[in-house]
């Protein structure tokens, strides 16, 4: 191949490239990912990058978008060089990618996530106008106010490509941006392309299906090994010349040869109705290969889940091999050996953080254990054997899967199922993201699975797909079968001709069974609101306390005596502050452990520090304390943020350390409070003390702030530390600010009790770690961070120390102090994980 002139007619100046690198190198662990890359980008050009899975694409684009640092080379953007790896220089210099895996924060509205990506410079008001103008553009059509957890894979790349559109980039990298969105999507996308490339903007389109790349760039790159081979313009390509230039080498027909015969019947489904389809047949010959195809949401997705025990079936029959199987559950068909291959790799298919050869054997185990011990060996040879079709290019098997590519994270799912010689196999969309060598292995992999004796059903939503590899297609539309195609019935038109036929016609069957996913509501009733507020459980909680102090007052009048109100609410107040502070922390992913005795420190400061010199005296004792408990904070911050201790460890150590210094400062109580001190927590309007009054107003305002900019960061941080670091968040900073918040929270809070107690007593504080991420807990905020609500947390603190205050009055054993706060937190943690769908409180992270 060579290169083609780019330079503009001799009249002309050369225009500024938008995009050039030059020199950029990049190595993983002393593995080069790529090599001496000279690569310009021109305005206005749609320019395609190509390569095998593995090849460095991913990575260079990572680098030109500031959220990979080279270790050699430069990257230009529009004529300015990005002096640092930062996405928000990038962005600011008019770059904006469009990531493989979408940098989507599951635990923001799509609002806040459309508002993070795009400073506020760019956008116009009203917010939410401009915001639903952004979706439109890209064919989007969800709720503002729905989380993102709760969008389809489509849905969120279509989400991913808004907010890169909307950023006005003058480039935008695309990186296989229609793996998996539908044909009306994907023509959708190429208008926009279409439309920005007329503005003048740049388009790096990165895609391993020819046709689409053909089809929309003016010229193509190839990279091989980390290494640039070339760059030619299309239209001096054929379709053979592109696959030659991503393999290396020319290939042979990309599917293997169809299987006209028809064998015994390997897979009967007879009848299959479940949630969004009904009456499914379904017939897989020995040999054959049978397709399930449509236009998206129309049922294919649930008939192949429900065979892999993953929907509901309410009525239908499945034999396989001859005997009935029940479909009940994933385990339950597993020990039948159905396999099955999930359309979204990153949240099913594969544990991220476990080696190759771990997410090879795991559904496998029992056959290579002796005595239920997994022999090593025995498990090298095993991914040995497994991975020898499917060219995984990885550094060995022992890496981290998360450190594959794409491409090669979805082949080690690929062959983790044939590994296992499945009688059925189920592939939905086994090929996303696969490089056209690897793909044509697939495919031959699939056959001779097939000729082996096992069925094989396929979704993909790539027509020419399912027409040069299946021997039958089932089209769904509306979830019923719309047609049934076999052998030479099987072509590209009749199969979406089928697809699109049945869907114009669906509105004659108004009983259409509808998937479960189409059901998501519009956010209107209150409890759709409630499942996606933050602040819902707070509500539930404070009904309980009005119910508890309701029960209470029944019994014991005296319950809302004012006295007890005031050192109720005193007590709250000490709660409450360090609750606050330890959300902020949990909201960011983390935990802070030493917030009992950072409020234990401060006391004992406080003995010292605050025991004459009336309002002046305390002021200044009070301020060198929150001084002292700050520092605890930023050791904290230290040690997770540039330590990258985890947080757990390293508050843990800070628990340790500073309740020693406590013990070392005063071992026996000692050292009286200034009056003035002792007088602070009963200043009061009414039975209300003033402090409680300004815990309720830090956290009306500290909720106000974690709904606006500095909030948003900290909740991406939390929600997907390396998604928001790629939207520009500085996720070091918010973190390290989380944890000076939460001491400080714990110093107020020492502030309180020290006038409560009135003397420096070592062995308070400690308690209170636990019962603040109590308050944390059953305000539903997420422990895997993202989500949360302060006043809730508010509501927990008043809820749980009324429960402490009202045991007594109720006589009740002092167990049930520990007993009604466990067992409401369990209550919480199961509501509010029902609520979001098994989601967010188990952690999608
Ligand atoms: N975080 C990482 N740690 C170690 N190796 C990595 C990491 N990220 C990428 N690599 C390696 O760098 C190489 C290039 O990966 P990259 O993701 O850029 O490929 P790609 O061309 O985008 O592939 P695909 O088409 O599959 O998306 C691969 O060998 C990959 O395993």
């Amino acid at each position: 191949m060579t290169e083609t002139s780019t330079s503009a007619p001799a009249t002309a100046p050369a225009p500024v490239p938008a995009l050039r690198l030059h020199g950029v190198s990049k190595s993983y662990a002393g593995n080069p990912a790529v090599t001496d890359v000279h690569l310009e980008v021109l305005p206005a050009e749609v320019h395609a990058l190509v390569g095998e899975n593995g090849a460095g694409k991913s990575t260079l684009m990572g680098i030109a978008a500031g959220s990979l640092a080279a270790d050699t080379g430069t990257v230009e953007i529009a004529g300015q060089e990005l002096t640092s790896a930062s996405p928000a220089l990038a962005h600011e210099l008019g770059l904006a990618v469009v990531y493989q895996h979408p940098a989507i924060l599951d635990d923001l509205t799509v609002l806040e996530n459309l508002l993070l990506a795009v400073p506020s410079a760019r956008r116009t008001d009203p917010v939410k106008a401009w915001a639903r103008a952004q979706l439109d553009r890209v064919g989007l059509d969800v709720d503002l106010s729905a989380r993102a957890s709760e969008l389809r894979t489509a849905e969120r790349q279509l989400l991913e490509i808004g907010k890169a559109v909307a950023l006005q980039p003058k480039v935008l990298v695309l990186d296989e941006p229609t793996e998996s969105l539908t044909q009306d999507q994907v023509e959708r996308v190429f208008a926009l392309v279409a439309e920005l490339t007329a503005a003048g903007t740049a388009v790096i389109y990165i895609s391993h299906r020819i046709a689409e790349v053909r089809r929309v760039a003016d010229r193509i790159t190839t990279l091989r090994n980390g290494i640039i081979r070339g760059t030619a313009a299309t239209g001096t390509l054929t379709d053979d010349d592109i696959v030659e230039m991503v393999v290396g080498r020319a290939l042979e027909a990309v599917f293997p040869p169809k299987h006209p015969d028809q064998g015994d019947v390997g897979l009967r489904v007879t009848g299959l109705s479940g949630a969004g389809f009904r009456d499914v047949d379904l017939v897989c010959r020995r040999g054959r290969i049978v397709g399930l195809a449509g236009v998206e949401g129309n049922g294919q997705r649930e008939v192949i889940r429900a065979l892999a025990g993953l929907g509901s079936v309410s009525a239908g029959e499945v034999v396989l091999q001859g005997e009935p199987l029940t479909v009940s559950t994933p385990g339950h068909v597993a020990r039948r050996g159905v396999r099955f291959i999930p359309d979204d790799r990153t949240s099913e298919g594969l544990f991220a953080d476990l080696s190759v050869r771990e997410n090879m054997t795991v559904t496998h185990l029992p056959a290579l254990a002796r005595a239920g011990v997994v022999s090593t060996s025995r498990e090298r040879e095993a991914v040995a054997v497994g991975t020898a079709g499917t060219s995984i290019r990885a550094a060995s098997d022992e890496v981290e899967v998360r450190t594959l590519s794409g491409g090669n994270q979805q082949k080690v799912i690929f062959a983790r199922a044939m590994m296992t010689e499945p009688t059925l196999l189920l592939c939905d969309e086994p090929t996303r993201g696969v490089d056209v060598g690897a793909r044509r292995e697939i495919y031959q992999m699939l056959r001779e699975l097939a000729d082996d004796g096992a069925s094989v059903v396929v979704l993909s939503s790539d027509a020419a797909e399912l027409a040069g590899l299946c021997d039958d297609v089932t089209v769904l539309s509306a979830g019923r079968v719309a047609a049934q195609l076999h052998d030479d019935e099987v072509t590209e038109q009749a199969i979406t001709g089928a697809a699109l036929r049945s869907v114009h016609s669906r509105h004659d069957d108004a009983d259409a069974p509808v998937a479960p996913e189409k059901k998501r509501s519009r956010g209107r009733d209150p409890l759709t609101w409630a499942r996606r507020s933050d602040g819902a459980p707070g509500l539930l909680l404070l009904a309980l306390a009005v119910v508890l102090a309701i029960v209470t007052t029944s019994r014991t009048p005296t319950f809302l005596g004012e006295l007890n109100v005031q050192g109720l609410l005193v007590a709250t107040t000490a709660l409450g502050f360090v609750a606050l502070g330890q959300l902020t922390v949990v909201m960011t992913g983390g935990i802070d452990l030493s917030a009992g005795p950072v409020l234990g420190l401060t006391i004992i400061v406080l003995s010292f520090t605050a025991t004459d010199g009336g309002t002046v005296g305390v002021v200044t004792g009070a301020l060198i304390a929150l001084a002292v408990a700050a520092g605890v904070g930023l050791l904290n911050a230290g040690m997770v943020v540039l330590g990258g201790l985890p947080p757990i460890v390293a508050t843990l150590a800070t628990f340790v350390a500073v309740q020693g210094l406590t013990l070392l400062l005063r071992s026996t109580p000692g050292g009286l409070m200034d009056p003035t001190l002792l007088g602070l927590p009963y200043h009061a309007i009414g039975p209300v003390p003033i402090i409680f009054i300004v815990l309720v107003v830090v956290a009306v305002l500290a909720e106000r702030l974690l709904r606006g900019a500095g909030g948003r960061a900290l909740r991406a941080t939390g929600s997907h530390r390396i998604a928001a670091e790629r939207l520009g968040v500085r996720s070091g900073r918010a973190t390290a600010a989380a944890y000076v918040l939460s001491s400080l929270g714990a110093g107020l809070a020492g502030i309180v009790v020290a006038g409560q107690i009135g003397i420096g007593d070592p062995t308070q504080g400690v308690s209170y770690t636990l019962t603040g991420i109590t308050a944390v807990v059953l305000a539903g905020a997420s422990v895997y961070g993202g989500r949360g609500s302060y006043p809730g947390v508010l509501a927990g603190a008043l809820l749980l120390a009324m429960l402490s205050n009202a045991s007594s009055f109720l006589g009740l054993d002092q167990a049930w102090q520990y007993w009604l706060p466990g067992g409401l937190m369990l209550v919480a943690t199961a509501i509010a994980f029902r609520a979001r769908g098994g989601q967010t409180v188990a952690g999608a992270h």
